[in-house]
């Protein structure tokens, strides 16, 4: 069953009426189906069955508790970039053992968190981090896990704020440094090297960078297992790119026919840490309509969420389908007939309340004739959508439901203005 579809002219995300949930809890609404997340991290665990994966959950995607609890309760291990990523796991009962530690710019306290937790490895990315994990290591007298993040300078073909593998790249370490420390780690008895790590850029919607890197990979673990490092693990990293318009995105399988072949050479074991192809697409936003208006030729949808709740449109121009909640009569319900019978329809710039021209969703859309009062969906929301929203305007964050089947439950209450204000003090 697809996680978000029509029964007669009504929105459904699985067996929950969506309208009815933005009357029980309000607008702006994040709604998230436990179906779609659990379907796509098993489309992973599928898809590299053969080599016994394990799949870190990229936390950055999507951080709410009950979203890892789920994922984790499906075999999920998880990527987490700050110390509190990993407290999230931590709490909504992840496994540590099972979680990596990325990021350029890891603290001294969350390396010794980290640690503690007992992390299956740390991916440096420079020098002067292995030190300090080195360091920390040491002072707490024990041996840290590691894998060197290299920067395997190919191109993944995507937005320019999303490439983290080329050579400008702020992220990893090139090939030849990689292998100039890999030989000073040999001196450090506070850490042990049992992995590579690439992370190669993210919404990756062709193969060919992921057989590039892997095959510039395999010859790395060959030298560095040379110099004596027990390389046990391969981390791909994550960047599987989603269907955002259309068919854009390539199933997970394509991926890992790049990527196996390679991998089995080595005789690793294979982590990766997908973030938007698990919760991308098991998430809408919710929003109601406050306003039209009309400006010279310009017609605007004026909408109760704005970049604040949802920011990719701003930051990246990003795409995101948005279709009523609540099909206007006469019309079919998406997707099938509905984009060709609102062709040419009048387009609509849906913007937020925001004072920022950049507040937009979508420019000169197509959609149906809808007023004030009307729910949209915004979809595609799942993945950098709550964990990138702000306070911005001092506007409360959206709440946030997990659906399951025909019960919805609230994963993250909407914040109050008293929230708004809470941390504020010496007034
Ligand atoms: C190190 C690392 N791993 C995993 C991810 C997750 O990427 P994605 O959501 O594209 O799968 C990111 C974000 O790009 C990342 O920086
Ligand atoms: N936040 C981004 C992608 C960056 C991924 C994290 N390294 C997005 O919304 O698409």
């Amino acid at each position: 069953m697809e996680a978000f579809q029509y029964r007669g002219n009504e929105l459904y995300c699985e067996g929950v009426s969506v309208a009815e949930l933005a009357k029980q809890y309000g607008t702006p609404l994040y709604v998230y189906s436990q179906a779609a997340l659990v379907g796509s991290l098993k489309a992973l665990q599928d898809a590299y069955a053969e080599v016994d994966p394990l799949i870190c959950y990229s936390v950055k995607a999507n951080s709410n508790l009950g979203v890892l609890k789920v994922l984790g309760a499906h075999g999920s291990g998880f990527d987490v970039v700050s110390g509190g990523e990993l407290f999230r796991v931590q709490k909504a009962g992840g496994d540590p053992g099972m979680t990596v530690f990325a990021g350029v710019g890891k603290s001294d306290p969350e390396i010794a968190q980290a640690i503690e937790a007992g992390v299956l490895m740390f991916n440096v990315e420079s020098e002067a981090e292995l030190a300090s994990i080195a360091r920390v290591a040491a002072g707490m007298n024990r041996v840290a896990p590691i894998a060197l993040r290299v920067n395997p300078d190919v191109d993944p073909k995507t937005h320019r704020y999303t490439s983290t593998g080329q050579k400008e790249s702020k992220f990893g370490l090139d090939i030849e440094r990689a292998l100039r420390i890999a030989e000073t780690v040999k001196d450090l008895p506070s850490l042990t090297m049992i992995g590579m790590h690439m992370h190669i850029g993210s919404q990756i919607t062709t193969v060919e960078p992921y057989a590039k890197a892997v095959a510039k990979g395999v010859e790395l673990i060959a030298k560095l297992r040379a110099m004596g490092h027990p390389i046990a693990w391969y981390n791909m990293g994550g960047g599987y790119g989603i269907a955002y318009r259309g068919p854009e995105a390539k199933p997970v399988s394509e991926f890992a026919e790049a990527i196996l072949p390679g991998l089995k050479a080595t005789g690793c074991r294979l982590a990766i840490e997908p973030g938007r192809v698990i919760a991308g697409n098991a998430g809408i936003l919710v929003s109601r309509v406050l306003y039209t208006k009309q400006s010279g030729d310009k017609r605007f949808l004026i909408q109760d969420a704005a970049m604040n709740d949802l920011i990719r449109p701003a930051l990246y121009e990003s795409f995101h389908r948005i279709w009523p909640v609540t099909v206007p009569q006469g019309l079919p319900a998406p997707p099938a007939d509905y984009e060709a019978a609102i062709e040419g329809a009048e387009p609509w710039d849906v913007v937020g309340p925001i004072c920022e021209s950049g507040d937009f969703f979508a420019k000169d859309r197509a959609l149906p004739p809808l007023g004030p009062g009307a729910l949209l969906a915004t979809f595609s929301a799942g993945a950098y959508g709550m964990v990138m929203a702000s306070n911005y305007n001092t506007r409360p964050r959206a709440a946030e439901i997990l659906v399951n089947g025909d019960g919805a439950s609230l994963v993250r209450r909407r914040e109050t203005l008293d929230d708004l204000v809470a941390q504020e003090v010496g007034l």
